[in-house]
């Protein structure tokens, strides 16, 4: 039966009945893996400023947990549905499986404008939220992180509502926190080390330098932004950006720091000096070494996919290639570093975070990277490895990495199918 491409949760199962097939998986654990564990709907009354009560619809998915807590990030948008929550919640638990953190897999969830709450509304909103979500939550059930529209200081605030039901300061219940709450050195900018790191890994197996390379990024938020930045640090020529607002490029490479500051004032890319305007729809297929999909999913699609002249494509936001845009991009030549690998680099320095948190001892900012390019490394070449042995795709390689290790991990727990 022809799947809905536009539905985040079906290309995950998409790609995981291929590669279960690929890798030979047992009927019963692919069956348990189609489905999430434990999804929770939640409705939230949220005073607003006016004065009037608006009812908000909120999720928190747990995929699987055979390795380890639930882990994931928690999204405020407009477009949030329970079928995304479930892909991005099955995502983590490959993500954590494909670099090898001890955790499963979990997402939550906010349908809401972000950008048009008041600081005070968010706040409110998220506390509700945590509360409601509390008993499936914890450092050792399922940690939350920030994902699109949230950030370290609603993080804080998990912090504090979870801090305040279970009457001590919890500060492993949840991780992207403000540094002076526990948060770890280098996970602001760690999604897009990752991107850095896993570019630099795809151009090497192409044989070609990363610097000098040029760059197209969509999104300039948390991972768009950052690695914009730390390519351009590292020599890449970023030559084209958007946001949800427009978008700007620059053949001689634009700088990546004075766009920083326009953006922090004038909140998107748009208006920047140092750049001429571009067509946003163009950016997809703009002519470059690098594309790094830095926004939401299903971008690249069948309509688009054969139209990209970039030589490798660098996932940083989760799930932004359709399933019928995969072979076209394969025919093309490109080479594609999967969201679930290309995008670890968050959930790895997340991972260091609850580890420092519960030591309570924490690490210089040299040791967070020096470690995330270790682990990050090694899934490159983890998951190369296996695309090679099942002489597939990087993107079923690290789906089959990732099954690989939580079957075992369901196994040893007795799952003996
Ligand atoms: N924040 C994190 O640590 C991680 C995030 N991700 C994924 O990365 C992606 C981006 O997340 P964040 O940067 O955290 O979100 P964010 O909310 O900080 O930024 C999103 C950016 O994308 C832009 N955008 C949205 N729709 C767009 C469109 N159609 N065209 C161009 N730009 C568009 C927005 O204007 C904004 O600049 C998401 O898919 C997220 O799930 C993946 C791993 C970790
Ligand atoms: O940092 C984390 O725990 C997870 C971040 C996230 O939501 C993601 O990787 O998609």
């Amino acid at each position: 039966m022809p799947i809905d491409q536009t539905n985040a949760f079906e290309a995950m199962q998409a790609r995981l009945r291929v590669a279960s097939q690929l890798y030979g998986l047992d009927d019963a654990l692919f069956k348990v893996f189609m489905a999430p564990s434990r999804s929770m709907i939640v409705s939230l009354p949220v005073l607003m400023d006016n004065g009037h009560w608006e009812v908000f619809t909120g999720y928190r998915v747990q995929h699987n947990v055979a390795r380890g807590p639930a882990k994931g990030g928690i999204r405020y948008d407009l477009n949030v549905t329970l079928d995304e929550v479930k892909a991005l919640a099955a995502w983590m638990t490959w993500k954590c499986a494909v670099v090898d953190v001890p955790f499963g897999g979990g997402k939550g969830g906010i349908v809401c404008d972000p950008t048009r709450l008041s600081l005070g509304e968010k706040e409110r909103l998220t506390r509700r939220y945590i509360a409601e979500i509390m008993d499936i939550i914890g450092p050792d059930r399922d940690v939350p992180a920030p994902d699109m529209g949230t950030d370290a200081q609603t993080m804080a605030w998990v912090l504090d509502t979870y801090s305040m039901h279970v009457r001590r300061t919890e500060n492993a219940v949840v991780t992207g926190k403000p540094l002076g709450l526990g948060g770890s050195l280098g996970r602001a900018e760690a999604t897009g080390r990752g991107i850095l790191i896993t570019a630099r890994e795809a151009m090497q197996r192409l044989g070609k330098p990363l610097a000098g390379a040029t760059v197209a990024v969509q999104g300039f938020g948390n991972v768009g932004s950052q690695a914009a930045r730390l390519l351009h640090e590292a020599g890449a020529r970023v030559v084209a950006i958007s946001d949800i607002q427009g978008a700007v490029k620059n053949d001689r490479g634009l700088d990546i720091h004075a766009l920083l500051k326009h953006v922090a004032e004038a909140r998107t890319v748009a208006g920047f000096r140092g750049a001429e305007p571009l067509d946003p729809k163009t950016l997809l297929t703009h002519p470059v070494d690098i594309l790094v999909p830095a926004a939401s999913e299903n971008q690249i699609t069948e309509a688009n996919a054969a139209q990209v002249r970039a030589k490798v494509i660098v996932e940083g936001a989760n799930g932004p290639t359709t399933p019928e845009a995969d072979p076209i991009l394969l025919e093309h030549g490109v080479l594609v570093v999967p969201d679930i690998l290309a995008n670890v680099g968050g959930v790895t320095v997340s991972y260091f975070e609850w580890v420092q948190n519960r030591q309570g001892f924490y690490w210089r900012e040299r040791e967070v990277n020096e470690r995330l390019v270790d682990y990050m490394t090694h899934a490159f070449q983890a998951t190369f490895a296996t695309t090679d042995k099942y002489k597939t795709n990087p993107r079923i390689g690290a789906y089959i990495l990732a099954l690989d290790r939580v079957a075992q991990a369901m196994r040893y727990r007795g799952f003996y199918a």
